[in-house]
């Protein structure tokens, strides 16, 4: 088997004097698509947010192609596609703009591609429009269409289904093997019933946490 790309080893996480995990220890392997399960307040979101970087709300070691993440955060961020909660658009910019000011932050990004992310995620005759006059659903597909864009090869996606609609669903899904077909890696979060369920690996939070690591 591969190296891990991404190691959690021993992490500790108290929010509020509730813990939220203890002894949490997993590795997540190029190619996978790693899906991390657990109740309503289980730790998912705030796990997603610390292995991205934005949140120092643990204690444990994070580990990223064998070496400490806290030693490489620049080149670590370089590899990464966080999606979190928000929309993640900016309201004044239209979803072209919102694709532009995205690319601008990483140079690897192929601008001929913005347009056809955009219709990918089927916006096609909505390039112009200001995002804060586009749905909700419509304002998570503008997000979407960063995963159409990203040459990152971890991507950390949390709820990335919320609001959108089932045949919006089934695109991003197929998106999410291709980019593990590529040798890339996902770890996400979702409330779905998934289609993919034969190509993800499964951790339960509430199962996993309080085992130390082997
Ligand atoms: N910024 C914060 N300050 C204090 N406590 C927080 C903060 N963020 C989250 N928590 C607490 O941490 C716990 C875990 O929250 P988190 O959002 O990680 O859970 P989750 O497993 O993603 O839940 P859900 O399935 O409902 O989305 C919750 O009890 C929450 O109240």
């Amino acid at each position: 088997m591969a190296d891990p790309l991404l190691q959690v080893v021993d992490l500790f996480c108290e929010r509020d004097d509730r813990v939220l995990f203890d002894g949490l220890c997993f590795s997540v392997f190029p190619g996978e698509i790693l899906q991390v399960e657990g109740q309503n307040g289980s730790g998912k979101t705030t796990l997603l947010r610390i292995l991205s970087g934005l949140s120092r709300h643990y204690e444990g070691q994070i580990l990223w192609r064998g070496e400490p993440v806290a030693r490489q955060v620049d080149a670590f961020r370089r590899q990464l596609l966080y999606f979190g909660h928000q929309p993640g658009v900016k309201a004044i910019l239209t979803a072209e703009e919102n694709l532009r000011w995205y690319a601008a932050l990483d140079p690897g990004i192929d601008l001929q591609q913005i347009t056809p992310a955009l219709d990918a995620v089927g916006l096609k005759g909505f390039e112009d429009i200001p995002c804060h006059m586009l749905s909700a659903g419509q304002n998570r597909r503008v997000n979407l269409a960063r995963l159409y864009l990203s040459r990152a090869p971890l991507w950390i996606l949390d709820e990335p289904f919320t609001a959108i609609d089932k045949k919006g669903v089934a695109a991003k899904e197929a998106l999410l093997v291709e980019h593990a077909a590529r040798g890339g890696t996902v770890m996400l979060t979702t409330h779905h019933e998934l289609d993919l369920s034969r190509h993800v690996r499964r951790i339960n939070l509430d199962e996993l946490s309080g085992t130390k690591c082997a």
